[in-house]
């Protein structure tokens, strides 16, 4: 499997700057975070690698034949449908992956079997995540793109729904996600890019040995990413 390479990306809306001359690599089996502030470009730089939106400069490499799974920020699931009947619509569109029956997937986003067959409107909003989580994966993508995943969990959804994400990954899926919770990225992520009107500002690696290696890199992302919302 190919990474994928983005070149000098810059895309405006009206005049108005949304990504700038944006470059960065996500190598096979990776897991990256995109941190910055509301509205620093996130989404846009996302939607770019996901060709739902063109950039006006630069190139993207690596997309073309990779199977990719997109859970957007609002995932918008019919709220009549439940668990069960949406992990099948998501099947039927992946002409039915030979390794995933609707079971196999909730059980993968372990969502409890009592609530596979309740309207998503009866379900928590993070029972409803991992519906979304379990439709995005249902092609068994190379990877796995997702904006905010964990916005409006609580901090144990939040926790659960991370270490499905490592399990993923620890299966081979590669992983791009942005997120406003450091910690989240910290604990996901093997790189975070810091993102500041439209611009890569900063790129960390993240090797962790130690909770005390963990809490200072923490308060060193906070910082630099307080600074780039001034
Ligand atoms: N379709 C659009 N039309 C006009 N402006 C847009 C459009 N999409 C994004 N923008 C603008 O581009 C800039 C970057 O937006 P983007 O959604 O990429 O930021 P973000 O970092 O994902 O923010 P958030 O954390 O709030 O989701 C913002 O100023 C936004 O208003």
């Amino acid at each position: 499997m190919p990474s994928i390479h983005c070149h000098d990306l810059s895309k405006s809306y009206r005049g108005a700057t949304s990504l700038q001359n944006a470059s960065l690599t996500l190598t096979p089996g990776s897991v990256t975070g995109l941190l910055g502030a509301n509205g620093a470009g996130k989404s846009t730089l996302i939607k770019c690698i996901l060709g739902l939106i063109q950039p006006d400069s630069g190139s993207i490499e690596g997309t073309d034949g990779a199977s990719v799974g997109y859970l957007p920020e609002l995932a918008n699931l019919p709220a009549s449908a439940t668990a069960w009947q949406t992990t099948q619509v998501a099947l039927k569109l992946c002409n039915n992956h030979a390794d995933y029956t609707p079971s196999v997937l909730l059980d993968l986003v372990c969502l409890d079997a009592k609530h596979w067959h309740k309207p998503l409107r009866h379900c928590s909003k993070g029972m409803r995540q991992r519906v979304a989580l379990a439709y995005a994966i249902a092609g068994k993508p190379q990877w796995l793109i997702l904006d905010e995943p964990m916005s409006g969990l609580d901090a144990m959804g939040r926790k659960q729904f991370l270490d499905i994400l490592l399990d993923l990954n620890r299966q081979g899926t590669g992983i791009l996600v942005c997120s406003h919770i450091v910690p989240d990225l910290v604990r996901l992520c093997d790189r975070i890019l810091l993102i500041n009107h439209g611009r890569i500002i900063d790129k960390v690696d993240i090797i962790l040995h130690s909770m005390d290696e963990a809490e200072a890199l923490e308060s060193r992302l906070m910082q630099t990413a307080n600074q780039s919302y001034e």
